[in-house]
C-alpha cells in the first residue's frame, strides 16, 4: 500500500454470466459493501452496465466498464464511446486489458485515444500494462511495462487521478503469480515512473496488481509497498470471494 491512498478493489467480470447472474452479484457485493473501507469497483459487460449502476446509485460501490471507443461517436458498428458509458452511470473504464491487445491487436497508441475519449467523457481510466511469460524470463518485465505506459498515459492522466494495473499476461486466470518481490519491484518501477512524469502527482495515484488475486492471496500482495489495490478477474464473481479480498485490503 502507499500511505494516505485510498485502495482501489476492482472485479473485472469479463464476458461473463447472465443478466440474472449481474443482478445477483451486483446484490451480493453492495450488501457486503459496508463493511469494507476500500474503494470497490464492478467492471461488469457493456449490455450490464446500465442495470448494475442503476443497483449501485448511492451505494458504496462504483461501475466501471471494460473498454471503450476512442471517439465520441460516430459510424463505428458495434462500439461503444465514452460518454454512452458516463450516461448510464460509469465512473471507470478498463483500458488496454492484455485480453483486449491480444484478441483486438490494441496497441499502446490505441489504448492512449481510448484514454483520452474516456477522460474527455469524464471517466477514470485504469491502465492495463503487463509482460508476457517469455518477456518476463528473457528478464524484460520492467523495460515492457516502462514501454507500455510510455505509449499508453495520456496527458491529464493525474489530474484525473488516473489508475495502472499491472497484471503479468501469464498470471491472469493462471492461478499462477509472481513472486512478492517481483510484484514489489514492478510496482516500484511503475512508480517512479508515474513521479518522473507526473511529478508529486505521481506519488498518489493508484497502481493495481491483478493476475490471479484470491482471498488466499490477497493479504501479502496488498501489503507490498506500491500496491494499491487489486483488479480481480475469477474471484470477482464470486461476491463473497471479491469481499474477503477487499476485506484484505481493508
Ligand atoms: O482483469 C483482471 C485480470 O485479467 C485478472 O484475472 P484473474 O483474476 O482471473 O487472473
Amino acid at each position: 500500500m502507499t500511505p494516505g491512498v485510498r485502495p482501489l478493489i476492482a472485479g473485472n467480470w469479463k464476458m461473463h454470466g447472465t443478466l440474472r447472474d449481474a443482478a445477483a452479484l451486483a446484490e451480493a457485493v453492495r450488501a457486503g459493501a459496508a463493511g469494507t473501507g476500500v474503494e470497490l469497483l464492478v467492471c461488469p459487460p457493456f449490455p450490464y452496465i446500465h442495470m448494475v449502476a442503476a443497483a449501485m446509485l448511492g451505494q458504496r460501490v462504483a461501475v466501471g466498464a471494460q473498454d471503450c471507443h476512442a471517439a465520441a461517436k460516430g459510424a463505428h458498428t458495434g462500439d461503444v464511446a465514452a460518454p454512452m458509458l458516463a450516461d448510464i452511470g460509469a465512473r471507470y473504464v478498463i483500458l488496454g486489458h492484455s485480453e483486449r491487445r491480444a484478441d483486438h491487436a490494441e496497441t499502446d497508441a490505441a489504448i492512449r485515444a481510448k484514454a483520452e475519449a474516456a477522460l474527455a467523457a469524464g471517466l477514470t481510466p485504469i491502465i492495463c500494462v503487463g509482460e508476457s511469460e517469455a518477456q518476463r524470463l528473457a528478464g524484460d518485465a520492467e523495460a515492457v511495462v516502462t514501454a507500455q505506459l510510455a505509449g499508453s498515459l495520456p496527458e491529464g492522466f493525474a489530474r484525473a487521478g488516473g489508475v495502472v494495473a499491472y497484471e503479468p499476461v501469464w498470471a491472469i486466470g493462471t492461478g499462477r503469480t509472481p513472486t512478492e518481490p517481483d510484484i514489489a519491484a514492478i510496482h516500484a518501477a511503475i512508480r517512479a515512473d508515474l513521479v518522473r512524469r507526473f511529478g508529486g502527482a505521481g506519488e498518489g495515484l493508484r497502481i493495481l496488481y491483478g493476475g490471479s488475486v484470491k482471498p488466499a492471496n490477497a493479504a501479502a500482495i496488498l501489503a507490498l509497498p506500491h500496491v494499491d489495490g487489486a483488479l480481480v478477474g475469477g474471484a470477482s464473481l464470486v461476491a463473497a470471494d471479491f469481499l474477503a479480498i477487499a476485506a484484505a485490503a481493508g
